[in-house]
C-alpha cells in the first residue's frame, strides 16, 4: 500500500499544528522526503499552498478520499531532522505555530510566497480582455487590487464563470548563476579542428589551445575571456561551430564586505593567551573533547579579552573535526568582531545577519549547509545555521535583549543555542562583562559554569569614571547638553591628538514638537505616540508605523506660531558641539547616518584611521568598538532609560554604561569616563560609576526577589489587540477568566491592562502579564488560548503570547 504524506501547510488563517494527510503521487513515490517544501491543494477552492512534509504514514488508517501533493519545490530536503525537531519545540515552548516556526528557521528565499493570479477561463467580451487583460490570459491579482472599478468588473466575470482567481505558490529560491562554457571536443578532436582553420583565423586558433588546456571543465565565461584573451564572439563561433557549449555555472553571491579580505594564506595568527585565557580555553576544550553539552558563564571585564578566547576555542572545535557557531548582537553594528573570525579563519567563515540581500543570504546558507563553512557569524537568526556536527557555540553579549525576537515565534537564542548544545553534545559558552541577572543567578547555584577575566588584557585598570550631576551645570549655565568638565576633557584630548566618543542614549527619548502656548504634541494619527523630527527628510516621523508628514509651522490645535522643537536627537547634539568646538572634527552614527549599506564599517573605518577627533553616536557605538587611540568616552544622558515602565530598566541602564565605559583606555594609553546624569545617586550609575557587577547584581536580586520578578519567577506576557478597543478589552477578560479557572493559586495573573503604548497601527492592545514560579496547568493552557484565538469567537482579534518577555511597555 502506498504511503501518505504529513504536511504542516500554510494556511495563514486558520493556522493549526496539526500536519494534514496527503496521497503521493506515483511519479513522487520515490523522490519525495521528510524535511522537504511541496505545494498542496487546500480547502475547496483552486487554493494551492506551500508545505513542509514532516512524516509519512500509514494509508491503511486512512478511508475516504485524500487530495494528491501536486509539486515538490525541492530537490532535496531544505530541513533536516534535528531542524525539523527543533521546529517543533520551538513552536512548543514559544506558543506559536509549527509552520511560523519553520519559516522562521529558513533564508527569506525559501520562504513561499502565495500570490493571485486571475486567468481567463472562457471568451470574455472584448472591452473587458483589452481592459482588463491587455490581451493576455493571466495576469497578476496585485495589478488589480489597488482599482476598484476593475475589482468589481472582475468580480462580475468570475460570477458569470469567466475568469478564475487561483493562489498560485511561487519558488523564489534560485541560485545566481553566470554563463559558462564546457569544450565539446577532446584534445584530438580540438587539434582536428584546427587542421580545418583558415591562416588568418588567429583568435580561432587561440579560442581551439585555450579549449584543449582546460581539459573538458566548464569555465566561466567572463574568466576565460580574461584567460585567453579572446572576445565574446569568438565563443560565440566556436559554439557555432560545434566546439564548445555554452552553460550556466552555479555562483556564489558573496556579501560585499567579503569581497576586502586577506585570502587564506595570510590570515592571523593566534595570540598567546594570559594565564584566566588559558584557563577559560582549557575548559571549554576539554567540554568540546568530551563531548559535554555543558553550559558556560564566561564573565569577563572590558577589554580583558574574551573575543580572543572565542576564537581559539574555535580552532580547537574545528581541529577535533566539528564545526562552530558564533553568535553576536545585531551583526551589523559590530563589524570589528566580525572582521576578527574571518581574518582569523578566512574562507570557511560564512556570515548571515539581516544587511544581507536575500540572494547572499540564501547562498551564505547553501555553504554551510553543503560544509563549505564550518564557522558561521552571525545575528539572532544564525543560531538556526544548518551546520553539522556542531562543536561548540558561543553567544557573545549573552545580556542584550536583541537575542529574543520580539514577533513570533518569540525565541531566545541563548535557549535555541542550548537546545541544539544538547542535540549535538556540545558546550555552550555564554560571554559578557555584564551577564544577565538570569544567567549569573545559574551560574551562582551551579547550573552553568563560571569562567571569569576580571583583568584587562593591557594590565591596566579599568577606566576611572567621574559622574558630573547635570542639575546644577543647568542652573548655572541654562540648557545645554555639554557640562563643563565635559568640553574640557574633550578639548584636552584634540590637544593630545587621542579621540574621543560620546554617546547620546536614546533609550526611551525622542526628539518631538510641542506648541508653547497650548502644549499640543504632535503625534501619529495612527498610534499613541509622538511623531519624531528628522532634519535630513526634514520630516516627522512615526517610528511605528512609517507615518510621515512635513514638519508643522504651526500648532495644528490652537494656530500659535510657537510651535517648537523639544528632546535631544544626535543632530541637534552634534549641531550644539560644533558650535562650541569649531575645530573638532565629528562623525555622527544613528540610524540616520548609517542607514545605507556599509555606511555603518565605512564611518568606524574612518574613525579608526583618525580622520576624526569624536565620534559621537546613540546606543550602536556602546558595544565591541576596539580603538586603541580612544582615551575618552562622555556619555551625555545617562538616566534617560531609567524613568521606563519596565522592570528592567535599571539592569538596561548598568549595562549600557559599563560597556560604553569599557570603550576607553583599552592599548597603552590611561582613559577617562565622564558620565552626566540628573539622577546621580541612583544605584545603577553609582554601582557603573565603581565598575561593581556584583553590588548592583545583588541589590537588584534583592529588588527582583521582593517584586516577584525575574530570575525569582517566570513570566509570560499575553496581548491582544483590535481595532476597536472595546472588543479587545472583552477577549482579554475572557482568557483572563479561562487562566484564572485553571492555573495554580500562587500563580499571580496581572491586568488585563492597556499597553504603555495604547495605540499601534490602528489597534488598541491590552496586555496580561502572569508570574509563576511552577505551574503544572499552565503550559496546556496556554496552548488552548493559542488554539482557541483561531476560532471564530476571536474574529480579527490578534492574540499573541510571549514567554519571557524583554519588554513590559
Ligand atoms: N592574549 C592576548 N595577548 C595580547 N593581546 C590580546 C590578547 N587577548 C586579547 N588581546 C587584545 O586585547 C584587546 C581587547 O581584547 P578583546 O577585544 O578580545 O576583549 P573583549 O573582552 O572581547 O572586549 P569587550 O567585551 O570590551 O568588547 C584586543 O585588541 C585584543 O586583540
Ligand atoms: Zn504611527
Ligand atoms: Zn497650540
Amino acid at each position: 500500500m502506498a504511503e501518505l504524506a504529513q504536511v504542516v501547510v500554510d494556511v495563514p488563517t486558520m493556522q493549526t499544528n496539526q500536519p494534514y494527510t496527503y496521497q503521493v503521487p506515483e511519479a513522487l513515490e520515490q523522490k519525495l522526503q521528510v524535511g522537504m517544501r511541496v505545494v498542496v491543494p487546500f480547502g475547496n477552492g483552486h487554493r494551492q499552498v506551500q508545505g513542509f512534509v514532516v512524516g509519512f504514514t500509514d494509508a491503511s488508517d486512512y478511508g475516504g478520499k485524500l487530495k494528491p501533493i501536486q509539486a515538490v519545490m525541492d530537490l532535496q530536503p531544505v530541513m533536516d531532522a534535528e531542524m525539523l525537531a527543533l521546529s517543533k519545540w520551538l513552536a512548543d515552548t514559544t506558543y506559536s505555530f509549527w509552520i511560523a516556526c519553520l519559516y522562521t528557521m529558513l533564508p527569506n528565499l525559501l520562504k513561499g510566497k502565495t500570490h493571485r493570479v486571475v486567468r481567463v477561463v472562457d471568451e470574455l467580451p472584448e472591452q473587458d480582455y483589452f481592459d482588463l487583460f491587455a490581451g493576455r490570459d493571466t495576469r497578476d491579482y496585485a495589478d488589480f487590487a489597488d482599482d476598484p472599478t476593475a475589482v468589481s468588473r472582475l468580480l462580475k466575470l468570475k460570477r458569470a464563470g469567466k475568469i478564475r482567481i487561483d493562489y498560485q505558490v511561487e519558488n523564489r529560491a534560485r541560485a545566481k548563476t553566470v554563463m559558462g562554457i564546457t569544450p565539446l571536443l577532446s584534445f584530438e578532436e580540438l587539434e582536428e579542428a584546427r587542421t580545418s582553420l583558415h591562416p588568418n583565423a588567429h583568435a580561432q586558433n587561440r579560442l581551439l589551445s585555450y579549449l584543449q588546456s582546460i581539459g573538458g571543465q566548464t569555465v566561466v565565461q567572463k574568466k576565460a575571456e580574461r584567460v585567453a584573451q579572446l572576445s565574446a564572439a569568438t565563443f560565440n563561433q566556436g559554439a557555432k561551430k560545434g566546439w564548445l557549449k555554452k552553460v550556466p555555472v552555479e555562483v556564489y553571491r558573496r556579501p560585499q564586505s567579503q569581497a576586502a579580505l586577506p585570502d587564506d594564506h595570510h590570515l592571523q595568527p593566534a595570540l598567546k593567551l594570559n594565564h584566566d585565557q588559558q584557563v577559560a580555553v582549557d575548559q571549554i576544550n576539554a567540554a568540546v573533547k568530551d563531548q559535554q553539552a555543558a553550559t558556560f558563564l564566561l564573565q569577563g571585564v572590558t577589554g580583558s579579552g574574551k573575543t580572543e578566547v572565542y576564537l581559539q576555542s574555535i580552532a580547537q572545535a574545528l581541529a577535533q573535526g566539528r564545526t562552530a557557531l558564533m553568535l553576536v548582537p545585531e551583526i551589523s553594528l559590530t563589524p570589528q568582531i566580525v572582521n576578527r573570525v574571518r581574518r582569523r579563519f578566512g574562507s570557511q567563515v560564512a556570515v548571515l545577519h539581516s544587511g544581507l540581500s536575500n540572494g547572499e543570504q540564501f547562498d551564505e546558507w547553501r555553504r554551510i549547509e553543503r560544509g563549505a563553512a564550518k564557522v558561521v557569524v552571525g545575528a539572532r537568526s544564525a543560531v538556526f545555521a544548518p551546520l553539522k556536527n556542531l562543536g561548540l557555540i558561543i553567544l557573545d553579549e549573552e545580556h542584550e535583549s536583541s537575542y529574543k525576537q520580539d514577533e513570533a515565534p518569540r525565541y531566545h537564542a541563548r535557549e535555541v543555542a542550548k537546545w541544539r548544545g544538547r542535540y549535538h553534545q556540545a558546550p555552550v559558552v555564554l560571554g559578557s562583562a555584564t551577564p544577565s541577572l538570569e544567567s549569573r543567578a545559574r551560574a551562582l547555584k551551579g547550573v552553568y559554569r563560571f569562567l571569569g577575566l576580571p583583568h584587562r588584557v593591557n594590565k591596566q585598570p579599568l577606566p576611572p569614571i567621574q559622574v558630573v550631576d547635570m542639575r546644577p551645570e543647568i542652573k548655572q549655565r541654562g540648557e545645554s547638553n555639554f557640562s563643563r568638565p565635559l568640553l574640557q576633557a574633550v578639548s584636552d584630548r584634540i590637544t593630545r591628538g587621542e579621540q574621543s566618543i560620546l554617546m547620546l542614549n536614546r533609550r526611551g527619548f525622542s526628539s518631538f514638537m510641542m506648541c508653547r502656548d497650548c502644549g499640543t504634541v504632535l503625534k501619529c494619527p495612527n498610534c499613541d505616540i509622538s511623531l519624531t523630527l528628522h532634519m535630513d527628510t526634514r520630516t516627522m516621523k512615526c517610528h511605528y508605523c512609517g507615518h510621515e508628514e512635513p514638519i508643522p509651522q504651526v500648532c495644528p490645535n490652537c494656530h500659535s506660531r510657537r510651535i517648537r522643537y523639544y528632546g535631544t536627537g544626535t543632530e541637534k547634539v552634534e549641531q550644539e558641539l560644533r558650535q562650541l568646538m569649531p575645530q573638532a572634527r565629528i562623525i555622527r552614527m544613528d540610524v540616520d547616518t548609517t542607514r545605507r549599506k556599509g555606511m555603518h564599517e565605512k564611518l568606524l573605518k574612518q574613525f579608526g584611521d583618525h580622520q576624526a577627533d569624536i565620534l559621537l553616536g546613540t546606543q550602536m557605538i556602546a558595544k565591541g568598538l576596539d580603538f586603541p587611540n580612544v582615551t575618552l568616552v562622555g556619555v551625555l544622558n545617562a538616566d534617560t532609560g531609567l524613568g521606563l515602565p519596565d522592570f528592567r530598566a535599571s539592569e538596561r541602564t548598568f549595562d549600557l554604561l559599563s560597556q560604553v565605559s569599557g570603550r576607553a583606555g583599552r592599548a597603552d594609553k590611561q582613559g577617562q569616563v565622564i558620565i552626566q546624569t540628573f539622577n546621580p545617586d541612583h544605584y545603577a550609575i553609582r554601582d557603573a560609576q565603581a565598575n561593581d557587577y556584583d553590588r548592583f547584581f545583588f541589590q537588584e536580586m534583592n529588588l527582583r526577589h521582593q517584586a516577584s520578578y525575574p530570575p525569582y519567577y517566570y513570566t509570560v506576557r499575553l496581548m491582544a489587540s483590535h481595532p476597536e478597543e472595546a472588543v479587545a478589552a472583552r477577549a482579554m477578560a475572557h482568557i483572563k477568566e479561562k487562566l484564572h479557572q485553571r492555573l495554580a493559586p500562587q500563580t499571580i495573573i496581572l491586568g488585563p491592562t492597556p499597553r504603555a503604548i495604547a495605540r499601534m497601527k490602528r489597534r488598541y492592545y491590552y496586555q496580561i502579564v502572569i508570574k509563576y514560579k511552577r505551574d503544572p496547568a499552565l503550559h496546556a493552557t496556554l496552548e488552548e488560548i493559542l488554539q482557541e484565538t483561531q476560532s471564530k469567537g476571536f474574529k480579527d482579534v490578534q492574540v499573541s503570547i510571549d514567554p519571557d518577555p524583554q519588554y513590559f511597555m
